[in-house]
């Protein structure tokens, strides 16, 4: 198994347990992380999270909390006693917001228990430049706000971010090359671009330099989800430290 297995996040974007296990059986014994976002952890709740880290799986918990500093300090305490791996928070929430997410993750990690990795979301892989300026009404580019964003995070004392593998040169000049970039928006070759917009290969994301990639869609909804995961670990082999 090569090591770059570990920084593929395999989405498990699933309406249910029953739809998951299809999947967690098929990625045993592969070494990649799986990524369990809103909609699998509201229909599921933390009893699957537990199951998957019984079964050795890294667990990217991604519930991109976004809320008043309190709650989010509350939130992120009690997703720290599930022992997960990574969690995330959104950056437009404020320094102050991400500054309480870390304090309530330290709080709630069990003593001699590392505590979850920290990462923040800077701007969705589904935004566009003019999505960006007309409904969202920020300006100037999406690159500018995302390292801005990446700063903000990086001060904050968080550990990392999400973002669009376009993204991570400007990133890792800005905030250092041990900053984590967390990078979805993935399409092999041929693959449906659907609501992503900000997208590479899973090869150029790597060449672009992120740590992890998140793949969804190009595996779980693949005619062959076992043959899909194995081209993208194939192509992406080549790229391990
Ligand atoms: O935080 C995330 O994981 C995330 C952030 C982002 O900007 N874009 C993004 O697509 N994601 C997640 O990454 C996954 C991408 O799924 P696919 O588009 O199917 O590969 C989904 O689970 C999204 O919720």
């Amino acid at each position: 198994m090569s090591g770059m297995n570990r920084r593929i996040m395999v989405a498990l974007d699933f309406p249910g347990v029953t739809e998951a296990n299809l999947c967690v059986d098929m990625l045993e014994g592969t070494g990649v992380y799986v990524k369990v976002g809103m909609q699998l952890y509201y229909a599921a709740g933390p009893d699957y999270v537990n199951r998957l880290k019984g079964k050795g799986y890294s667990v990217f918990l991604d519930l991109k909390v976004h809320d008043i500093p309190n709650t989010a300090k509350g939130a992120m305490q009690s997703v720290a006693g599930l022992g997960v791996d990574m969690v995330n928070v959104h950056a437009a929430g404020g320094r102050k917001m991400m500054e309480a997410a870390r304090e309530g993750l330290e709080k709630g990690t069990p003593a001699g228990r590392q505590r979850p990795l920290l990462i923040g979301v800077t701007q969705l892989t589904s935004t566009t430049q003019d999505m960006l300026n007309t409904e969202l009404g920020i300006a100037g580019s999406v690159e500018e706000c995302v390292v801005r964003y990446a700063r903000l995070v990086q001060e904050a004392g968080l550990d990392g971010v999400v973002a669009s593998p376009k993204e991570v040169p400007l990133i890792k000049e800005a905030c250092g090359t041990s900053f984590l970039t967390v990078t979805p928006g993935i399409r092999p070759k041929g693959t449906d671009v659907g609501d992503q917009h900000r997208i590479t290969t899973p090869e150029e994301a790597f060449a672009l330099g992120s740590d992890y990639i998140v793949v969804g869609r190009a595996i779980t909804q693949a005619e062959q989800p076992k043959q899909a995961l194995h081209d993208i670990l194939k192509g992406v082999r080549q790229y391990a430290d």
